[in-house]
């Protein structure tokens, strides 16, 4: 997910300087911020991006070198944690949820992190335990992302910031770095797990049922690759329409169903199937699985 994040951001960094036109959004649910409702948009310009293995450093290297970035504004390191936090303003913990307590307990971490903003997109650790990791001046918020982050679709949700002149400082770096490579907006942090559920494992669920779509259209003919790009663009349109003109998708789906045609054909065969309480409860089963995974394994 850091991946995706660096990829996306170094991405809007290209876009601004070759006058490549920002995404664009007609309008806003309220609270959402893109880049169009940003007034100052300035990113940080000098990236470092941690890892424990070689193997994954060589894989990086090889990644953003492609890209032209390596060596211009991003540095690959490795093992090299503590090194990287001291140079750096802005720390972006990606870490799985169980490796965290190691990273942050290495010696001189705390120290290296004092004073500076900390976001945590770890599923399932909550500020409260990031915070006891840290000194209090370390300023702890947590984001939640998606992998559409790497192409600049992505859905960000941060913890809400206190009301003071700091948190505003740290809410435009937020916003700078998040709205660059999607929409982003803030939530309470009683809503993460929910949050991660949805729009964090969202991709992983929206894929089998594009997939499942596609399926449908190559049992009945259609060559793969036509069938997953008729699938794929369906749903980005019926997303897009939703999020842009703000219809509601009962709506949508009422506009497709002709009396006594073949949607509501296919709506009948769905709804036997269950499909809406199947995919509301797999998000039930996500959020609560999420909530589990801050919490120290059992034995
Ligand atoms: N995947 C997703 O769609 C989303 C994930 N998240 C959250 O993001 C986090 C990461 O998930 P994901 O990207 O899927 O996991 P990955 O396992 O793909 O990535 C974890 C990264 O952490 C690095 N890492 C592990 N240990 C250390 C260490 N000691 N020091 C420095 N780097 C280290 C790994 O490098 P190395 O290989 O070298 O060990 C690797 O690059 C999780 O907390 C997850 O909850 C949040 C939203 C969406
Ligand atoms: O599967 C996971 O635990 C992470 C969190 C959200 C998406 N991936």
């Amino acid at each position: 997910m850091g991946v995706a994040i660096l990829s996306g951001v170094l991405a809007s960094l290209d876009a601004k300087t070759s006058f490549v036109p920002q995404p664009k959004w007609e309008s806003h649910t309220s609270g959402t911020v893109t880049p169009q409702t940003l007034e100052d948009d300035s990113l940080p310009s000098r990236f470092i991006a941690c890892v424990s293995r070689e193997e994954t450093a060589k894989k990086l290297r090889n990644a953003f070198v492609t890209i032209g970035h390596l060596g211009r504004n991003v540095e690959i390191v490795q093992a090299r944690n503590v090194e990287a936090v001291r140079e750096s303003n802005v720390i972006l913990l990606c870490c799985k949820p169980q490796i965290a307590q190691t990273i942050m307990s290495e010696p001189g971490m705390k120290e290296a992190l004092e004073g500076k903003l900390l976001i945590s997109i770890l599923a399932g650790v909550t500020i409260a335990q990031l915070q006891a990791m840290v000194l209090p001046s370390t300023k702890v918020v947590r984001a939640m992302p998606n992998t559409p982050c790497k192409i600049r679709e992505g859905m960000t949700v941060v913890s809400n910031l206190p009301p003071s002149d700091e948190s505003e400082l740290e809410r435009s770096i937020i916003l700078n770095i998040f709205s660059s490579i999607g929409r982003c907006r803030f939530l309470e942090e009683k809503h993460f797990d929910a949050c991660t559920a949805l729009s964090g494992s969202g991709p992983a669920f929206a894929c089998i049922f594009l997939e499942a779509m596609a399926d449908g259209g190559v049992m009945m003919g259609l060559p793969r690759a036509e069938a997953l790009e008729l699938a794929a663009q369906t749903l980005q349109g019926a997303a897009r329409m939703t999020l842009q003109a703000g219809t509601h998708p009962a709506q949508l789906k009422d506009a497709v169903t002709t009396p006594g045609g073949c949607t509501i054909a296919g709506l009948l065969a769905m709804e036997d199937g269950r499909v809406r309480s199947t995919i509301a409860r797999a998000i039930q089963v996500a959020t609560e699985r999420a909530s589990e995974l801050g919490q120290p394994a059992k034995k």
